[in-house]
């Protein structure tokens, strides 16, 4: 049976690696939804397609689970270069990635199974870069209504769309409750990932996560970076910030000129081969025996 997948996660965000120089698989929307379904598919918080050898290098798209495209995803790119050196595509222990968010420059640390550390660019609070309606302005300490209440919100991008909500108690059921109200607000024309933000200490914070496309995930890298730039910009950490998730830590340092670099772990789980009737649903023709 041929390998038609490589399945990662990073802190329990769990992505599927496609690459199109091995799959013939054609990315259409109904074939993403139906192989990230937890149910009827594979299933994952996405899928990450590449590398797209272009002549500016090695392009990476982000696939959520809803089918939507990301501009970015900091445990997507973590787990995809953890993929090209284990492909081979890469030698050496730094290499840049191309998203539609940006290139990223990656350092693999300590080997294969080691740390991944990115350089995911500087955070933007322009609404413009978001995007977000009304008039362009940086909308931090906004109030948006949500339901019978209203809440303070900071909004960021990574490349992708962040809004950081301060909240004194967090949990999943507040990210559950309110993360949908929030990634669909009609403030958000691409709609946003949502984090519920509860700062810890001057070095530590804690986040919980909705994500645009993909719901309530246990990890998100863009979103570690976003809260943890939110949570500076208020003055209420240093520079170099532990962001704690349900599904572990991310490292995040932001440096003088803005740029955020993401340090965090990834984690293989398997190789795999979609059956006959997956393939058949999919479009991939039965396999040349
Ligand atoms: N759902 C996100 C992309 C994945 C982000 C997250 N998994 C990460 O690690 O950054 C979006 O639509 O922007």
């Amino acid at each position: 049976m041929p390998t038609d997948f490589y399945k990662y996660h990073a802190l329990g965000n769990d992505y599927i690696v496609i690459d199109p120089n091995k799959s013939a698989l054609a990315l259409s929307e109904e074939n993403i939804r139906l192989i990230c379904h937890r149910n009827f598919g594979v299933g994952s918080d996405g899928i990450l397609f590449g590398p797209l050898l272009e002549a500016g290098g090695m392009r990476l798209r982000i696939l959520n689970p809803d089918g939507s495209e990301a501009e970015k995803s900091g445990n997507g790119i973590r787990i995809f270069s953890r993929y090209l050196v284990e492909a081979g595509y890469v030698k050496g222990k730094e290499f840049s990635l191309i998203t539609a968010g940006g290139t990223v420059a990656v350092a693999v640390l300590d080997g294969v199974g080691g740390l991944i550390k990115v350089d995911m660019g500087a955070a933007s609070f322009s609404s413009a870069d978001l995007p977000a309606s009304g008039p362009a302005r940086e909308i931090f300490g906004e109030t948006l209504a949500l339901g019978e209440a209203e809440y303070t919100i900071n909004c960021v991008s990574m490349g992708n769309p962040h809004c950081v909500i301060p909240l004194d108690d967090i949990s999943r059921e507040t990210a559950e409750r309110l993360g949908p109200l929030v990634e669909n607000h009609p403030l958000f024309p691409r709609r946003t990932n949502v984090q519920f933000l509860k700062v810890i200490d001057r070095a530590n914070i804690r986040i919980e996560i909705w994500e645009r496309g993909a719901g309530y995930t246990l990890a998100s890298g863009s979103s570690s970076c976003a809260a943890a730039s939110v949570a500076h910009r208020l003055g209420l950490t240093g520079p170099e910030v532990k962001v704690h998730m349900p599904g572990g830590v991310i490292d995040i340092d932001i440096r003088p000129d803005g740029h955020v670099f993401m340090t965090g772990p990834v984690t293989g789980v398997m190789t795999g081969s979609f059956a006959p009737d997956l393939r058949r649903q999919v479009g991939l023709g039965a396999v040349k025996q």
